[in-house]
């Protein structure tokens, strides 16, 4: 142990003068003087490049290196959170990142196969001290084991502090499997609870942007979790494992600017979160793509246009056949109808028009319409007419010109294509019984009855990926921020033709004053539109800050946890927002408690990956000791004989015990259980998991006992606690049964109302 601690001496010095090394070259960057716009730009990278590593450099103070091979060639290699070089940068490093291909013995290797590895060793630590070691012996005549052993059980014993910690030190071999499975392609973890699944897909986080740190910095991580209690839990592991620039985010924030905490009824939810969702809304949609009953009428100019429904009709689908989102599609359209009440007009004027060219500026090449449906026979318009061309191009143009500025043209077109947003478009489907009938003929009048509800009064979570679908079909709406940006454009032009004017101004001055007629100035390499581009500003934000706010943000991978509760509508969001179809998803069928969550994964996933996903199985329960296993192993055959509970690893002596007791004393009951499980097991936390209905009478027992949470089994789930009263089991659904079963990693007992209640 002195070696050890005199080796873990060193290590810590190294960090200190690491620290020291980084910070004097960040207020070097930072204060670096005279840059150009160039070097500016290079100094922020450079500068944000330093900040992550310093971060990183301190966020590894506790536990720096917790491991050591002695390997049967006689070398040995201790294994830390993040790696250390020799100062040399030739020697073997002193310290070796956990995610290095070098460290992976340290998780993989076995008695039966053993890797190389002589000895396995765990440093337990507490700040810089070394407070013991425990060996495994690993060579000839060892007994087969995963890593671990003794480290490993009193990590799992140790009281739990309400926020999740990282396992590196004790990561077990399959464990280690699925976090170093490759980056491409979609993989799907399944395991029971308490089997690791949310420590490993976080700890695959950290070790895909250790492996692939340029690209999965720049496109960033999505880790998505089911509810800001979870995100809070696990909050503090990526961390911990020096790991920051990656987004954490529930389904209800991934759309950016909602927020989406509006209640609702759980139907409701189950209906919209169906796939068939997203052909209502595309349905929703054509319906806005309005026809007139006969004749749309427009007054222009003292005359009466008229636009017929077949001709409007026929523009309709010109445009749509196009495929392009519907406010990216405007413009055409508008071009279109105003094509063809220019001609309308040509016509009434007594003259025939020769196969107009459409103006070029505003669309692709396409055929002029006709009004009145006239030109049944000659779909393009494109065929000269017999009757000469009075009138020209240049006069039609104007005519159009004419049209363009007419408000009442405008109006017309807006009411037969209209700008939308997504949050219009639904809020208006919603609002509106006939408008919910036509889009969605398929679901029964009560299912629609569900989806009612009056404009205002925010979102729901389910919302949030039906307004990224709506999104998706509408496309950008983008004309405010174009023209934005291109005053500001015209702007940052005309100070920076003033300057150059100022440059060549001054020209004459600089030769007085000797300087070389032939050197060369601003003016002479610079034009205004290049140094505008200089001036223009930069965004500051880090790439996860880019991510949130933007919707079409390409994920580099994406990690789901709990991933059995995401709606199909949620999984056409993620599949959309990775189009590298780069994924890890953690769940368990068994614990399944959203209507329109996952009964089957092959059901689930297929429609949106096309199989192309492959899956693995996590299956030691690291959580509950096998006196808890036991009792849960039973619910979960009850909610599918087929499903295998995961094998226990430890064992406390304590059973958990079942009481009935009157259903007036059930809230006080259980606070003297917790209280009396309290004086047995003092350390940690402790939870009273109950329906929702008993929750008001158990926060007014309970709420004010130290480190005791009274939530539902669904806010439960993902989370754990020292001691659970699960309270009134029998009335939750099997799967909100089994998950309030397994939250506890010590002490566990049952409340039951007696029946004459
Ligand atoms: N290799 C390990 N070393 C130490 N602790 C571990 C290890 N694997 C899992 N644990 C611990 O076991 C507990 C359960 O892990 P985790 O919450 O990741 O399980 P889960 O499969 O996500 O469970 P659930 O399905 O209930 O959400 C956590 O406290 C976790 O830190």
């Amino acid at each position: 142990m002195k070696g050890e601690q005199e080796y873990l001496t060193a290590l810590y010095t190294r960090l200190d003068r690491l620290r020291e090394h980084t910070q004097d070259r960040l207020d070097q960057v930072l204060h670096a003087a005279g840059l150009g716009h160039q070097g500016l730009s290079e100094r922020d990278t450079t500068a944000a490049e330093l900040s992550r590593r310093l971060g990183q450099l301190h966020s590894v103070e506790n536990g720096l290196c917790f491991g050591r091979l002695t390997m049967t060639d006689g070398r040995r290699l201790a294994i830390g959170r993040i790696g250390i070089l020799a100062e040399d940068h030739e020697s073997d490093p002193p310290l070796i990142d956990w995610r290095a291909p070098a460290a992976r013995p340290f998780y993989a290797a076995t008695g039966a196969r053993t890797e190389g590895v002589r000895i396995r060793r765990h440093l337990l630590t507490s700040g810089r001290t070394v407070t013991a070691v425990r060996d495994e012996e690993l060579g000839a005549g060892a007994v087969a084991g995963e890593s671990g052993g003794p480290a490993l059980l009193e990590a799992l014993n140790a009281p739990r502090t309400g926020r999740m910690n990282d396992i590196v030190a004790t990561i077990q071999a399959e464990q280690d499997a699925v976090i170093r499975s490759p980056r491409a392609g979609v993989l799907v973890v399944q395991g029971g609870p308490g089997t690791g699944k949310t420590a490993v897909a976080l700890h695959r986080a950290a070790y895909l942007l250790y492996t692939h740190r340029e690209r999965l910095a720049r496109e960033v991580v999505l880790v998505v979790g089911p509810g800001t209690a979870f995100l809070r839990y696990i909050g503090e592991v990526l961390p911990s494992l020096g790991e920051s620039g990656m987004l954490l985010a529930t389904p209800a924030e991934l759309y950016p600017g909602i927020t989406a905490d509006r209640p609702e009824d759980p139907r409701t939810a189950a209906i919209k979160g169906t796939a068939a969702m997203a052909g209502v809304i595309a349905a929703a949609l054509h319906e806005r793509q309005w026809l007139p009953e006969d004749v749309l009428e427009i007054d222009h100019e003292g005359e009466i246009l008229r636009l017929d429904r077949a001709t409007a009709e026929r523009l309709r689908r010109r445009v749509r056949e196009e495929g392009l989102p519907h406010n990216e599609a405007a413009p055409l359209h508008r071009a279109l109808v105003i094509d063809a009440l220019a001609h309308g007009i040509a016509d009434r004027l007594g003259a025939g028009v020769l196969a107009p060219d459409l103006p070029e500026t505003d669309l692709p090449q396409t055929a002029a319409p006709a009004v009145d449906g006239e030109a049944a026979d000659d779909p393009y318009g494109d065929a000269p007419r017999e009757d000469a061309p009075l009138i020209s191009e240049d006069e039609l143009e104007d005519i159009r010109a004419e049209l363009r500025d007419n408000p009442r043209v405008s109006a017309a077109l807006r009411r037969l294509w209209p700008p939308l947003t997504p949050q219009r478009l639904l809020t208006d489907l919603f609002a509106s019984p006939d408008r919910l009938a036509a889009a969605a003929p398929q679901l029964t009048a009560g299912e629609r009855e569900l989806l009612l509800r009056a404009p205002g009064g925010g979102w729901s979570p389910s919302d949030v990926a039906l307004l990224d679908e709506a999104a998706e079909l509408l496309g950008a709406d983008d004309r405010a921020e174009r023209e934005a940006a291109a005053a500001e454009h015209a702007e940052r032009l005309r100070l920076a033709q003033e300057a150059l004017d100022v440059a060549y101004g001054s020209r004459e001055t600089e030769h007085d004053d000797g300087s070389d007629p032939e050197s060369l100035h601003a003016f002479d390499v610079l034009d205004a539109e290049t140094l505008a581009g200089r001036y223009a500003e930069e965004d500051h934000r880090t790439p996860a800050e880019r991510a949130a706010a933007d919707r079409t943000w390409a994920f580099g991978h994406i990690v789901v946890d709990e991933a059995q509760e995401l709606s199909a509508m949620t999984w056409r969001l993620l599949v959309r927002r990775c189009p590298a179809r780069s994924m890890t998803l953690v769940g368990d069928i068994a614990q399944t408690s959203a209507p329109g969550g996952a009964r089957s994964w092959a059901h689930t996933l297929d429609p949106h990956l096309g199989g192309r996903w492959r899956i693995t199985e996590l299956t030691v329960n690291y959580r509950l000791p096998a006196e808890i296993a036991a009792p849960a192993a039973e619910v979960l055959h009850a909610i599918d004989p087929a499903l295998r509970a995961p094998r226990a690893v430890r064992s406390t002596g304590v059973p958990p015990w079942h009481r009935t007791v009157p259903a007036a004393a059930l809230a006080t009951e259980a606070a003297r259980a917790v209280a009396g499980e309290r004086a047995a097991h003092p350390a940690g936390t402790a939870a009273v998991i109950a329906p929702p209905a008993w929750l008001p009478a158990l926060t007014a027992a309970v709420g004010a006992l130290p480190r005791v949470s009274v939530v539902d089994p669904r806010t439960a789930k993902g989370l754990e606690y020292d001691i659970v009263i699960v309270v009134d089991p029998h009335s939750m659904a099997p799967a909100d049964r089994y998950v309030a079963l397994t939250r506890a990693t010590q002490r566990l007992g049952l409340l039951s109302p007696s029946r004459a209640d």
